[in-house]
């Protein structure tokens, strides 16, 4: 079984994660202009930011890969700098890109990423539990090269997982996957959570991050925009949806035509402010104006809605 690894730590009151003023030029681009925020032990956190943000850019340095031009990060109170191999042996990173050794076979790479973390054979049940749950039973002795895209991408996971650190970051793990590789991660990752591990996730799926994370932070052009816990991020927006068909495909009235946000093949999408726009009060335009409606329904914003409103960008997935 997966041991709490966060309980030292948590009676310790470290912070996860601490990021003080990072700060990273590439060139004449700031992409980390003074970033600073802490992530407490257990969280299941999500970082959003619309492409280019320096989420990326972040999750290198917080790995160590790639160094920032001030400030500082540490893990689990391990400076990723000064005190290297600590804070690398508390942090699992699944990378964006697939980046591995085509040689190896499954079961044998994730036994030498153990190594490199000192863990020796005592870890190998874990890697046969993870082989298990991350559906890669049958492909232990396939080499690397031979796996499809969405099979590596679960040796990644293990990978990361692999020496069971209490901080996991996630950069972008479902972009690209199919369903089922998305269910089986998210069942995973909630039962090592729930097991006290804490969980850092970079989505352009946002209805995933909505469900999953307790706090979003969201970095735009290198900075925090915001940062908040997920129910108060969705509720400090005070408006909501209203969808619409009319009868006979009739157009709306002059007076409500300012509301529409979206028109798709005569389905209307008004966004209200809930002061300014009662429900009530375009019901009796609508009335007034001798318009039926064929079908309605109202839908409260997301953080999809949120996010767009935040950085003028959609998140990638659409809608
Ligand atoms: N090695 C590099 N050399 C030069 N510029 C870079 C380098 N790495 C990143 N950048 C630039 O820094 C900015 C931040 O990039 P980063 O990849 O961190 O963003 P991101 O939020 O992860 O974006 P995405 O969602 O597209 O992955 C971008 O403008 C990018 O082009």
């Amino acid at each position: 079984m997966y041991s709490n690894p966060q309980k030292t730590d948590a009676a310790a009151g470290t912070a996860a994660l601490q990021i003080r003023d990072v700060r990273k030029r590439y060139g004449s681009l700031e992409a980390l202009r003074g970033v600073s925020f802490d992530i407490a032990p257990g969280e299941f956190f999500a970082l959003l930011g619309p492409n280019g943000a320096g989420k990326s850019t972040l999750i290198s340095i917080i790995a160590g890969l790639v160094g920032a031009d001030t400030g500082s990060v540490a893990v689990m109170g391990h400076d990723t700098v000064k005190d290297f191999r600590a804070a690398r042996r508390k942090l699992g990173v699944v990378p964006q890109e697939l980046v591995f050794d085509p040689f190896f076979k499954v079961r044998e790479l994730l036994r030498i990423q153990a190594g490199y973390y000192g863990c020796g054979k005592e870890s190998w049940p874990w890697i046969e539990e993870m082989l298990e749950r991350l559906d890669l039973a049958s492909k232990t002795e396939v080499s690397m090269r031979a796996l499809s895209g969405g099979m590596k991408r679960r040796v990644l996971i293990a990978q990361a997982l692999v020496h069971k650190p209490p901080l996991v970051i996630l950069d972008e793990p479902t972009a690209g996957v199919d369903v089922e590789l998305r269910r089986t991660l998210w069942a995973f990752m909630r039962e090592l959570h729930a097991q006290g591990t804490t969980v850092v996730l970079t989505t352009h799926y946002l209805e995933e991050a909505q469900e999953l994370c307790s706090r979003v932070a969201i970095l735009d052009r290198g900075a925090v925009q915001v940062i908040e816990p997920t129910p108060q991020l969705l509720a400090r927006h005070p408006y909501r949806f209203l969808r619409l068909k009319l009868a006979g495909g009739a157009q709306l009235p002059e007076s409500l035509r300012e509301l529409v946000t979206a028109n798709v093949e005569g389905v209307m999408e008004l966004k209200l402010e809930t002061r300014r726009h009662p429900i009530g009060a375009v019901f009796e335009a609508l009335r007034s104006a001798g318009l039926a409606i064929e079908d309605v329904q109202t839908r409260e914003p997301d953080l999809e809605d949120i996010f767009i409103e935040l950085t003028g960008h959609k998140a990638g997935n659409g809608r």
